[in-house]
């Protein structure tokens, strides 16, 4: 009976959180100079708005500290994280950090304003595929951003397909709100998962963690294009996807089913290698992508 009413509770106060408490703010309303043109969405701990610059009139967005997750240790260190990782990056990728401000009690950072769509909602909402050849190209391209990350000491660990933002033939990397520092004690999200009783997380290099996330965003991007057979058996990526062996290898060493990549260069000069001389396009024909 005590449980049944501890759920209630707990529900009571969920919803009262989502529809009251967090409730985004409406179009038009001005926060210090800022004037919200759109509420973008809701992660775990934060709100994000477009927003207009009273006087300038540029283009930002403003994310807000959940009201809710203002008392939770983990909200505020993955909103004052976000900040910290922001200014020390300084990539055209990576979008610039512009302030933070507390108002009226609340939690707020601008940073700039990155055009386009998502993998997440090409993919899913626009219906672009990505042929292999393609996939590797992008890959190729983000790994130029995540190098500068990781020269920085910084692991991004959240590299997945709605934190990079694609904008004609530029790809951006957003929501450092899990990022860390090589020497921060924090463990990686791929070693929480790993099965491997006799891997030391301690001993293997940091870059390795945003590897693992980068081959499951990559296989995202290939699988958009797979069309599966009427009445097929269950089968594993390796053999559903028909890859070169040497990109299905190369996938392998991401996700550390073989020796993984000791850093990100080395990943890199590796994909670079294997777009030039074992990628063939016409092996998978590409939809072209919806604008
Ligand atoms: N700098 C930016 N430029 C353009 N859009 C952005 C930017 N930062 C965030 N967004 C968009 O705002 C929305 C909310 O982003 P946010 O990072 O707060 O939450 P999330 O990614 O949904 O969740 P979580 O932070 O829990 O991973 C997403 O649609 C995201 O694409």
């Amino acid at each position: 009976m005590l449980r049944f009413f501890t759920l209630q509770a707990e529900w009571f106060r969920h919803v009262w959180e989502v529809f009251v408490v967090d409730r985004p703010y409406e179009k038009g309303k001005q926060i210090r100079s800022y004037e919200i043109m759109d509420f973008l969405g809701a992660g775990g701990y934060g709100m994000a708005y477009l927003v207009r610059h009273r006087s300038s009139g540029e283009r930002y967005v403003m994310k807000q500290l959940r009201p809710s997750s203002k008392k939770n240790k983990q909200g505020l260190r993955a909103h004052q994280n976000e900040i910290d990782m922001l200014s020390q990056l300084h990539h055209p990728a990576i979008p610039t950090l512009v302030e933070q401000f507390e108002w009226q009690q609340q939690e707020f950072v601008v940073m700039a304003w990155v055009e386009g769509a998502t993998f997440w909602e090409q993919i899913f909402e626009q219906g672009v595929r990505y042929s292999h050849a393609e996939a590797f190209q992008m890959l190729h391209k983000l790994l130029d951003i995540v190098q500068h990350i990781h020269q920085k000491g910084i692991v991004h660990r959240d590299l997945r397909i709605p934190n990079v933002i694609v904008h004609e033939d530029r790809l951006f990397v957003i929501d450092f709100g899990l990022a860390c520092k090589q020497d921060d004690s924090r463990p990686f999200l791929w070693e929480q998962t790993r099965q491997d009783p006799a891997f030391d997380p301690r001993k293997a290099p940091f870059c390795q963690s945003d590897h693992y996330a980068l081959a499951h965003l990559v296989l995202f991007l290939l699988y958009s294009s797979y069309e599966p057979a009427a009445n097929e058996s269950e089968r594993s990526w390796q053999e559903e996807l028909g890859l070169p062996s040497r990109a299905r290898q190369l996938l392998e060493r991401m996700l550390q089913v073989k020796a993984p990549f000791r850093s990100t260069e080395e990943l890199s000069t590796e994909v670079e290698n294997l777009i030039k001389n074992h990628m063939d396009d016409a092996q998978n024909p590409s939809t072209p992508p919806v604008s």
